[in-house]
């Protein structure tokens, strides 16, 4: 199991959060998001791929922000179509779709992105495009029909660990490859908590989800 975390907006957090050595982090390029990255990502390890997160955003707008960060991958949380998704996999980057659920969701409409995107995320319908901070009901996953493996997102905290657990010892998460983690991981100024992170972290590790 990997770990993904999210929203990442100020030098020194990022570099503390790059202690931990997550297998990824995010950095949102939605300017309405107060998670908004509008800065210069520093040196980090190669082994921890930059992803940048995206809503409704041109071909032309992403590859800039790709280009100028040096992302590994792109994180689509809008109504991003096949096509653009597939213009995207050209720049030989990671191609991560979103899609929101809340308590049913009909798996049809991922057809189309099969062979365009590396990896799903299911994160949960809200006001917001992203970064609700609740999660779905991780229920609906028991009719994933793809063998693609996905991210799980959503409103994962330190209280969702226990339900979290119990998720991974079932069938259905047989490909959940990654774990999102975002605001639930927040302190009041929008830095991650490396606190309540490590301690997350190591229970996942306790239970040898991850190493
Ligand atoms: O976090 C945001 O502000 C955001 C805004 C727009 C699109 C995506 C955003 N974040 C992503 O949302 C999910 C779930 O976050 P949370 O755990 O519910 O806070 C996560 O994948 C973030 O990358």
């Amino acid at each position: 199991m990997n770990l993904k975390i999210c929203g990442m907006k100020n030098e020194n957090n990022i570099l503390d959060v790059a202690e931990l050595n997550p297998s990824y982090m995010g950095f949102i390029f939605y300017e309405k998001s107060p998670r908004y990255f509008n800065s210069v990502i520093p040196e980090l390890p190669e082994n921890i791929k930059k992803i940048g997160v995206f809503v409704n955003s041109t071909f032309d707008y992403i590859r800039g922000k790709v280009e100028k960060h040096n992302l590994q991958g792109v994180q689509l949380h809008g109504d991003e179509t096949p096509e653009l998704c597939s213009k995207l996999k050209a720049l030989d980057i990671i191609v991560i779709k979103v899609f929101s659920i809340k308590n049913q969701f009909n798996f049809n409409v991922l057809e189309p992105f099969e062979d365009v995107c590396d990896y799903y995320l299911f994160d949960t319908k809200g006001k917001e495009p992203g970064g609700n901070g609740y999660t779905f009901n991780w229920n609906v996953l028991k009719k994933y029909p793809s063998i693609k493996p996905y991210f799980l997102s959503g409103g994962i905290g330190p209280k969702e660990l226990d339900a979290l657990l119990l998720f991974l010892k079932r069938p259905e998460s047989e490909l959940c490859c990654t774990l999102d983690l975002n605001s639930k991981f927040e302190t009041a100024a929008k830095l991650k908590d490396i606190t309540k992170l490590k301690a997350f972290q190591k229970k996942l590790i306790d239970a040898n989800y991850i190493r």
